[in-house]
C-alpha cells in the first residue's frame, strides 16, 4: 500500500544500523515510504551498549533543516533522541514554522533517553522534554522512559495518567516491551477519547532486542502518514515489530545468534491476530460456537440499501438478488413489522438474500434471511440467538481495528466504508479511498465475504471491484438517478464484465 508521503526522522546515528535514523530510514523504505534523516548525534554503540555520543552542533541541525525543506514537505516527523536544550529549541523553532505551513503535520515523539543496552544518550531538561511533548501529536515512551519521565514506579493505564499530569501530551502510546509481563501490552491514551486501547501479543525469545522501540516507532509513523486512525497505526505497528522478530527468532535458529535487525524486514504487514480491547467500550460478545451461515457469492456482487419496501419490491423485480431493507425514520412497530414482513416475503418469492438492517429482533421473528449491522450494534444485538435462529450477519467496518472485531464475529459477509465521500449519512470517519480498500481486502485475504459502500456512482464501480471486493453496495447511485431502470443495468453491465474476467 502506497500513498506517496515524506517522513522526516530526527535523531541520532547508530553505525550498527540497529537503532536510530538509519533504522528508521530502513524502515521506511521497507515500507515503501520516502524518508529524509536528520541527525543529532553520532554515537558509537552497538546492541551490546554505548561507548560515545558526539551531538551535532545546534547550527548544524538547524542547517539541516533548511536543506530538506529545499528537497521536501513532511506530512510526519519523528522525534527520537535529542541530544541537548539547544538541539530542542531549534526543532521547536522549526516544528512551528512547519506547522504554519502545513497545519495537519503529526509529530511523533519518542523519547530516546538512553540505549536498551545501557549508555546515556541525551542531556535534555526536564523543561525542554515538557516543551517537546507540548509540541508533538504522539508521544511514545516505553516504560523505562516513562518512568524516567514521570519519576514513578508505576506502569500500565497509571503511568499514562502521571504522564498526563506531568506532560501534556495530545496522545500517548505506552510501549510495554519492558514492563517484564508475560504479553507485551501497548496502551494507547488519546486526549479526546475515553479510556485506553490496549494490544496485545505474546513475547517472543528473541534476546537482542536492540532497536525495536525505534522500529516500532518508525513503522507508526509510517501508518500515520498513510493516514491510519492511531488504534489502526499502533496495531499495525505491533504486527510489523511481531513479524520482523518472528523472523528474526525463525533465522537466529539457522544462522546463530547475531543481532535481531540485521535479519531482514517483513514489509507491509499481515493480518495477525492480536488481542485487543478498548477500556471504555464493552468487549466483543462472548464467543459464538460456529460461523454464520454463508452468503451466496454470485448473488452477492451487487448490493442496492433501499429506504422503503417500495424500493425494495421494485429491485427484486428487476432480477437483483441482494438487497437490503434500511429503514432509519420508522417509529410506527406495527407498520415496521409489517414492513420486514414483506421484504422477507419478497426475498423468497425472488428467492433473493434480502438483508433487514438493525432491527434483529423482528428479523429473527419473521424469519428474515440475513441481519446487517454496525459496530456499535455490535455489543447489544444478541449475536447468538441471530445465530441460533439461522440467519446471515453483514457487518459495518470503517478500519483495521473493527475488521478484527468483525472478524472474531465470523459473519457471513464484512462492508468496507464509507469508499468515496457520502450524502447518504454523516460518517465520523474520513473516506477510505481505493488504496485503502485495496489494503483492507489484502488484510482479509478472503476470509469473508466483502462488500464496499459509500460513495460508489457508476463511474466508481469498476475500480472498487479492481481491489477485490465480493460485491459494491449503493444506495443515491440508484435511488436518486434520473432513470433508477438504466443505472440498474449499467451496473449490472460493469459488474458483470469484471466478474467475467
Ligand atoms: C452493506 C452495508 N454496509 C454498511 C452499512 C452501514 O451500516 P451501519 O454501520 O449499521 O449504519 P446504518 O446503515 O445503520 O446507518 C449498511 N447499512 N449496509
Ligand atoms: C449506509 C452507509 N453506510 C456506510 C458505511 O461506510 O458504513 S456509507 C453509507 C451510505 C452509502 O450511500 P451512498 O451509496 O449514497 O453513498
Amino acid at each position: 500500500m502506497n500513498n506517496e508521503t515524506v517522513i522526516w526522522t530526527i535523531g541520532g546515528l547508530d553505525p550498527s544500523n540497529g537503532a536510530g535514523i538509519s533504522r528508521d530510514l530502513a524502515v521506511f523504505q521497507n515500507l515503501q515510504q520516502r524518508g529524509y534523516s536528520l541527525c543529532t548525534a553520532v554515537t558509537a554503540q552497538n546492541h551490546m551498549g554505548v561507548s560515545c555520543v558526539q551531538p551535532v552542533k545546534a547550527d548544524v541541525l538547524n542547517q539541516q533543516f533548511q536543506a530538506l525543506l529545499e528537497l521536501s514537505s513532511p506530512s510526519v516527523i519523528k522525534i527520537s533522541m535529542i541530544a541537548d536544550d539547544a538541539q530542542a529549541t531549534v526543532i521547536a523553532h522549526w516544528l512551528e514554522k512547519l506547522r504554519q505551513q502545513n497545519p495537519q503535520l503529526f509529530v511523533v515523539y519518542d523519547p530516546v533517553l538512553s540505549a536498551s543496552a545501557g549508555g546515556q544518550l541525551s542531556t535534555l531538561s526536564g523543561d525542554a522534554i515538557a516543551a517537546l511533548c507540548a509540541n508533538c501529536d504522539l508521544l511514545c515512551p516505553n516504560y523505562h522512559e516513562a518512568q524516567a519521565l514521570t519519576e514513578s514506579q508505576k506502569g500500565g493505564v497509571e503511568l499514562i495518567h502521571e504522564l498526563n499530569q506531568k506532560l501534556d501530551a495530545r496522545a500517548v502510546v505506552l510501549k510495554g516491551g519492558h514492563s517484564g509481563c508475560e504479553a507485551v501490552e501497548d496502551l494507547l491514551w488519546q486526549h479526546n477519547r475515553a479510556g485506553t486501547f490496549s494490544v496485545k501479543a505474546s513475547r517472543l525469545a528473541v534476546s537482542k532486542t536492540h532497536g525495536t522501540g525505534c522500529t516500532f516507532a518508525a513503522a507508526l509513523s509510517v501508518f500515520v502518514a498513510q493516514n491510519f486512525e492511531l488504534e489502526d497505526a499502533l496495531y499495525l505497528a505491533k504486527c510489523y515489530v511481531f513479524e520482523a522478530l518472528q523472523q528474526a527468532e525463525n533465522n537466529v535458529r539457522s544462522a546463530g545468534n547475531g543481532p535481531w535487525h540485521t535479519l531482514g524486514l517483513p514489509g507491509w504487514p499481515k493480518h495477525r491476530q492480536l488481542d485487543f480491547a478498548f477500556s471504555e467500550q464493552a468487549g466483543l460478545p462472548a464467543e459464538l460456537a460456529a460461523p454464520f451461515p454463508s452468503i451466496d457469492r454470485e448473488k452477492f456482487r451487487f448490493y442496492p440499501v433501499l429506504d422503503s419496501i417500495d424500493w425494495v419490491r421494485w429491485a427484486l423485480g428487476q432480477g437483483v438478488k441482494t438487497v437490503q431493507l434500511r429503514l432509519k425514520d420508522a417509529s410506527d412497530e406495527q407498520q415496521l413489522r409489517q414492513h420486514i414482513r414483506t421484504a422477507v416475503k419478497l426475498g423468497r418469492r425472488y428467492d433473493a438474500q434480502v438483508f433487514i438492517n438493525d432491527y434483529w429482533a423482528l428479523a429473527i421473528e419473521e424469519g428474515a434471511y440475513g441481519v446487517h449491522l454496525g459496530q456499535e450494534d455490535l455489543a447489544s444485538a444478541d449475536l447468538n440467538a441471530i445465530a441460533a435462529a439461522g440467519l446471515r450477519l453483514g457487518l459495518s467496518t470503517h478500519s483495521i481495528v473493527e475488521i478484527e472485531r468483525a472478524c472474531r464475529v465470523q459473519p457471513s459477509y464484512i462492508a468496507l466504508g464509507h469508499i468515496f465521500p457520502t450524502q447518504t449519512k454523516d460518517m465520523p470517519s474520513q473516506p477510505q479511498g481505493l488504496t485503502k480498500l485495496g489494503f483492507y481486502q489484502q488484510w482479509l485475504a478472503d476470509r469473508f465475504p466483502t462488500v464496499a459502500i459509500g460513495g460508489i456512482s457508476l463511474q466508481r464501480a469498476k475500480p472498487v471491484l479492481a481491489q477485490g471486493v465480493s460485491s459494491i453496495a449503493v444506495v443515491t447511485a440508484l435511488t436518486k438517478a434520473s432513470k433508477p431502470g438504466e443505472a440498474l443495468q449499467q451496473f449490472n453491465g460493469v459488474v458483470n464484465e469484471h466478474f467475467s474476467q
